[in-house]
């Protein structure tokens, strides 16, 4: 199984103390969610796990290599990144960026399989965009882009993937289908780690959490033992009200005592 671990890691954001040094793994079967208010630090560990930026100190490892020692289409083929922005690298079609996902497993002057194409097409179609499959990519909606960055992500059929707010743009629909399928994925063979900012979509489908303090102390673990409600209003400085429905816990934003 393959697997990413971090290992008494401490990521570098400028100016601010060392905090909690991390020490976690990702693997099959999880599914991480990072919480955190906004600076804490989520998107810069996400960067720092795949290996894209470099920490202050500690380590991170594949399978027991450090990340830093790979070559990057090595890492690319077991981790996939989903990024929270993105610019359009090329003015390419719907179904040619989605088979950038086959990029880390052809050799320098190969071209696509009939089997690479048919996994980005599954992919598109996972995510709802077959039909869309010859549109440009400058001209997609702000949820179809989200969703082609996954699809895309998907294509490279990775064993780890780390996304970053992968319910930014969605609509409810989206939201629901996009985290059950990455819940599917866990569950077959792969570990996802992922940042978000919506608490109820944590609560519903990680199996593992990591609050992040912007002061950079950390703590991490089961679900269950994680979604503390006086944990989390610290965390977000917000008082929040806890409604169970059907067995699953909500997490409401309580309104200001005195509104400015
Ligand atoms: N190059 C840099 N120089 C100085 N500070 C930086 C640099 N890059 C990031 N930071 C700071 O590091 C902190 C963490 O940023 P990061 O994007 O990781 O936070 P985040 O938790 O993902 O936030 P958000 O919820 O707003 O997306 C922020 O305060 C940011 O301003």
């Amino acid at each position: 199984m393959t697997t990413l671990s971090a290992h008494q890691l401490v990521i570098d954001i400028p100016g601010r103390s060392d905090g909690t040094a991390l020490n976690l793994s990702v693997q099959a079967g999880d599914i991480w969610g990072v919480l955190g208010p906004n600076g804490a630090g989520k998107t810069t560990l996400l960067h720092t796990l795949a290996g894209l930026r470099q920490p202050r100190s500690g380590e991170i490892h594949l399978d027991g290599r450090n990340i830093h020692q790979l070559r990057r289409k090595q890492l690319a083929q077991s981790l996939a990144v989903v990024f929270q922005e993105r610019q359009d690298g090329f003015p390419g079609t719907v179904l040619e960026t989605a088979m950038i996902g086959r990029h880390p497993f052809l050799a320098p002057w190969d071209v696509e399989t009939a089997s690479d194409l048919l996994l980005a097409r599954q992919s598109l179609d996972l995510l709802e965009l077959a039909h869309l499959e010859q549109r440009l990519v400058s001209t997609l909606s702000g949820g179809e882009r989200q969703r082609l960055a996954i699809a895309t992500a998907l294509c490279q059929t990775p064993s780890l993937l780390l996304a970053d707010e992968p319910s930014n743009h969605l609509d409810l629909h989206h939201q629901v289908q996009v985290m059950e399928l990455l819940q599917r994925r866990a569950r077959n063979d792969c570990g996802i780690f992922l940042c978000l900012h919506d608490l109820n979509l944590a609560a519903r489908y990680c199996n593992r959490l990591l609050l992040l303090y912007p002061d950079g102390r950390a703590c991490w673990g089961a679900k269950e033992d994680m979604l503390s409600l006086s944990a989390l209003e610290a965390l977000y400085r917000q008082p929040l009200t806890l409604i169970e429905h059907d067995g699953q816990q909500l997490f409401v934003p309580r309104a200001s005592e005195s509104p400015r």
